[in-house]
């Protein structure tokens, strides 16, 4: 037996290693810093959606939807590790640090997966386990497998799943898919090219490094500013949606605005910021902004959602 690493052992036939990795090591292999915000709106869908949804059955549909995320992130880290180790972002990860192997990795995902979708299925209804099964494939199989590495629109596409969570929430509660859970998805799906090319600018070396197309690297700094100002003033109306379709109060509908004419402010910064700007303070800024602002969006009409129920049940004791 060979010790190395300090973390994993050579079995005496040197044929495979068992890690020794640490409980710690595999929860962050489901990326529970980025997957409590995809969580947190699947949870406002579930809150949102009309109806009734019986608490524990509520908990197990959120719990099945952090599972399912997490496993994604899973499967992405396995696929990702070779790429993953050379970025200076990501290479403190398990699987490129060494502490969980791939194969590992791979089997604790497609173990996570499985068990979320089917326990979804059984305990709630098919159809949100179904949107569940189809965003962990979109996810592991369409972006990370195959666009992340062939196309500068990847994360355009690939964000579809990551907007699917609120429709799978509301689908929990309702059995179904209407057009306010589709608005949910669109403002996520419209949210993502601002929230993650900001991200790309500051981090274009490492994206040069391991050859993945994301659009500062393919198309230049200037083309990518353009198009986080057109998809971030596309999300500022797409929030604002809610109140016209009658879902929102007005109330919603400004807060919504306000929180959508900073988010344009912010991609107006980086589109002023010089190109080739060292520091790119405003793309930072901008990253940062995007998660509260989906944070603040999907508090906010919950919120809201909370005020009409109380509003409307003190008229009926009146
Ligand atoms: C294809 C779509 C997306 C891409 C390409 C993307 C990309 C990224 C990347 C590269 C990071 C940095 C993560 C790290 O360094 O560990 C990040 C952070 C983050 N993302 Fe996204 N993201 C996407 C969608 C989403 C969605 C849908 C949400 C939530 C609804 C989200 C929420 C977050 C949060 C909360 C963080 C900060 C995590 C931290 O502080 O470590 N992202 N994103
Ligand atoms: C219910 C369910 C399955 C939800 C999944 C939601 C989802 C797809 C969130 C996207 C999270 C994310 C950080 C994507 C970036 O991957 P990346 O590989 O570009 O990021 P990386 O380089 O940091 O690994």
């Amino acid at each position: 037996m060979r010790v190395i690493n300090n973390h994993e052992v050579l079995v005496n036939d040197g044929e495979h290693l068992l890690s020794e990795a640490s409980a710690r090591d595999y929860f962050e292999l489901l990326k529970p810093r980025v997957m409590s915000l995809v969580v947190f709106t699947a949870f406002a869908g579930l809150m949102l959606a009309p109806g009734h949804i019986n608490a524990v059955l509520g908990l197990i549909s959120i719990l099945c939807i952090a599972i399912g995320a997490g496993a994604s992130g899973a499967l992405n880290m396995w696929y990702d590790a070779d790429i993953d180790a050379i970025m200076t972002r990501t290479a403190r990860r398990p699987i490129p640090a060494g502490r969980i192997t791939p194969k590992e990795a791979l089997a604790f995902g497609l173990i996570l997966s499985c068990f979320s979708v089917v326990i979804l299925g059984l305990a709630v209804n098919w159809l949100s386990a179904s949107i569940l099964a189809f965003t962990i494939f979109f996810y592991v199989v369409v972006y990370t497998m195959w666009l992340k590495r062939s196309t500068p629109q990847n994360i355009v596409i690939g964000g579809a799943a990551g907007a699917f969570p609120p429709m799978i929430g509301w689908a929990c509660v309702t059995n179904s898919v209407t057009i306010e859970s589709t608005v949910l998805f669109l403002i996520i799906f419209l949210w993502t090219p601002a929230h993650f090319w900001a991200l790309a600018l500051f981090k274009m070396r490492d994206y040069e490094a391991v050859g993945v197309p994301m659009l500062p690297n393919v198309s230049g700094e200037r083309a990518t500013k353009h198009q986080i100002v057109a998809y971030a003033v596309s999300t500022a109306v797409c929030g604002v949606v809610p109140t016209f379709l009658g879902f929102a109060s007005a109330g919603y509908g400004l807060a919504a605005a306000s929180l959508g004419a900073v988010f344009i402010c912010c991609s107006i910064a980086v589109w002023r910021m010089p190109d080739g700007d060292p520091k790119m303070i405003p793309a930072k800024k901008l990253f940062a902004f995007s998660i509260f602002y989906l944070f603040a969006i999907f508090s906010a009409l919950m919120i809201d959602r909370l005020a009409s129920m109380l509003v409307s049940h003190a008229g009926g004791v009146l």
